[in-house]
């Protein structure tokens, strides 16, 4: 007898990461892509919005008439900012696990969200970065921080992004904060002759952000030390980068029944 394959639903499917993740799920017999949730297109077949012959899902523009349609397993989410709440709103109330790559979150609507979901014992995992590289280079940053806690992350990204900071910059900040003495970086009379000259502040340390076409997705963590610099950097060159994560996310939210903020919450 063959095993039930994992339905799942891809919001921001046209997009950047959701096409990606459509191209995944095609390639995974276990997973079975039973709809998309886009804000135009409804009705047409997100095969053929792709130019992808293989691919046969509807859209849906209403993503609770997609969620009582087609009754998914899990919605995978990489839109924007605002509509990725809205979207993990609405499977809360559908009761359907979730996958959410979308950046923006800040770790009290996390809080927020993780109380809804324990309540109703399910399953999900919001995950600023789904590139194990990437997850490996916020753990190393926040073990080094312990010994070198002036740091300045420098995030770099596609001219083509909408949030700065990066998600990822953020988690590795709050990563860092809990094994960093608190401290103020740099002279306490520094004084900004361009602002924004220093970046952003995070709890005394400094997040830079870089747009460029060119690039993809790439982060550095510079720690300093008494004549020493350590420099630990991760370089997303593809979009294929973060697919490992994302499919490994979906089989973990299966077994579930608490919200996870991180990937690294669920890695080995
Ligand atoms: N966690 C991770 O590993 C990663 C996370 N990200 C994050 O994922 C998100 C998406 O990034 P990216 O794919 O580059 O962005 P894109 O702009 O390429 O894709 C977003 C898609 O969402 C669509 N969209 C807009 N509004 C809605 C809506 N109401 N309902 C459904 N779809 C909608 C957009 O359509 P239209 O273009 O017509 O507006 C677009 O197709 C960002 O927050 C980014 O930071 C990115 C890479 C990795
Ligand atoms: O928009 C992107 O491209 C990316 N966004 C995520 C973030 O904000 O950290 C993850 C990755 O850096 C790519």
């Amino acid at each position: 007898m063959s095993e039930e394959r994992t339905k799942l639903v891809v919001a921001g499917a046209r997009g950047r990461m959701g096409s990606e993740t459509v191209k995944m799920i095609a390639r995974t017999p276990e997973f079975e892509l039973v709809g998309v949730v886009d804000h135009k297109y409804e009705g047409e077949n997100i095969g053929d919005l792709l130019n992808l012959s293989s691919i046969d899902a509807k859209v849906y523009t209403d993503i609770e008439q997609c969620f009582s349609s087609v009754k998914p397993d899990v919605l995978i989410d990489f839109t924007h900012p605002e509509i990725g709440k809205q979207h993990l709103q609405a499977a809360i109330d559908y009761g359907i696990k979730t996958v959410i790559g979308t950046s923006g979150f800040t770790s009290e609507e996390v809080e927020t969200f993780k109380k809804q979901m324990d309540e109703k014992q399910l399953g999900g995992i919001i995950a600023p970065n789904f590139a194990i590289g990437a997850v490996l280079l916020m753990k190393f940053s926040s073990m080094a921080a312990k010994y070198f806690p002036d740091i300045e992350i420098i995030e770099m990204h596609h001219d083509q992004k909408k949030d700065a900071p990066s998600g990822t910059a953020v988690k590795t900040a709050e990563l860092v904060q809990t094994n960093r003495e608190q401290k103020h970086q740099g002279h306490p009379e520094e004084k900004e002759l361009i602002p924004g000259a220093r970046g952003a502040e995070f709890d005394g340390m400094r997040i830079h952000s870089v747009r460029l076409p060119g690039l993809i997705a790439h982060q550095e963590v510079l720690l300093g030390g008494d004549g020493e610099l350590l420099t630990l950097r991760h370089d997303s060159m593809n979009r294929q980068s973060f697919m490992t994560g994302v499919a490994y996310s979906v089989r973990t939210v299966m077994t579930l029944n608490t919200l996870i903020y991180g990937l690294e919450n669920i890695l080995d």
